[in-house]
């Protein structure tokens, strides 16, 4: 079920500013994959070249294998690649259930003047199946714009799975969040992987959830990579340190 994510020389400048600057990157199927690093570092225009919302300049974006360089982001989504934002896009002024409903039909490729009653009604049965995974249940009839960061954050990737994603990307997941709400976020995100199968690639400031829920870290640090590693390894370079410090050149 779970994809590969493959990239080879990406490299993507904004005037003279590489943001990515010859990276690659290997997520395994199945894995969950955390990018850091300080600010600035491209941790988002990576995730970005794999969500195909940035034309490169140079390298190869592959997706189990096939090459997705060229690929449309609605393209990959129906691939299986689903990018839960940093900033929830929401639709504020819909109930949290109809967001849901919403992106099953989007992923039906169905345009509003398409919906039938039933194709509604079975986005309603699959919504309710969504809400219940991700213990969104109390809150179906809550408008979107109304809830609390937590909250947003698990609607927005019972969005994303809406979309039938096989990869997660998730941006940020527990920004802004209490310590409860990012442990239970923590959670679901594991939870999610398992049942579903998923490949996750995860940006986050917070360490003890990159060290929590991730497999392997990539260090990311002026548009490359530092260095890729499992956890604990990562976490024990000298450099890695000197990064978020300031102090490598
Ligand atoms: N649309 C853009 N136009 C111009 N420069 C950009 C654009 N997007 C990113 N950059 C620049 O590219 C570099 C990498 O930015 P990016 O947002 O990918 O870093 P980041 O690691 O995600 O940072 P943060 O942790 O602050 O979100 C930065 O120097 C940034 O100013």
């Amino acid at each position: 079920m779970s994809l590969e994510i493959e990239l080879r020389s990406v490299t993507k400048r904004f005037g003279g500013n590489a943001a990515l600057d010859g990276v690659d990157l290997h997520v395994p199927a199945g894995q969950i994959h955390a990018v850091i690093g300080p600010n600035g570092a491209g941790k988002s225009t990576l995730f970005g070249a794999v969500a195909g919302e940035l034309p490169l300049d140079t390298g190869t974006v592959l997706l189990d294998g096939r090459d997705v360089t060229g690929a449309s982001p609605q393209r990959r989504v129906r691939l299986g690649i689903g990018r839960a934002f940093q900033v929830a896009r929401l639709f504020p002024t819909l109930s949290v259930r109809d967001n849901i409903v919403a992106a099953v039909l989007s992923r039906q490729g169905k345009s509003l003047v398409f919906w039938s009653a039933r194709a509604v009604r079975a986005a309603r049965v699959e919504a309710e199946h969504l809400l219940d995974e991700l213990r969104l249940g109390d809150l179906t009839t809550r408008l979107a714009g109304s809830l609390s960061q937590g909250d947003r954050k698990r609607l927005e990737i019972a969005m994303v799975l809406a979309l039938s994603s096989r990869v997660l990307l998730l941006d940020e997941p527990t920004a802004g969040m209490s310590p409860e709400e990012t442990e239970a976020t923590v959670h679901l995100v594991r939870q999610l992987w398992a049942e579903r199968e998923l490949t996750v690639l995860i940006t986050e400031h917070d360490m003890d959830v990159v060290f929590g829920l991730a497999q392997a870290v990539t260090v990311m640090y002026r548009g490359s990579v530092l260095c890729t590693g499992d956890p604990e390894t990562v976490r024990a370079r000298p450099d890695v340190a000197d990064v978020y410090l300031g102090g490598v050149e």
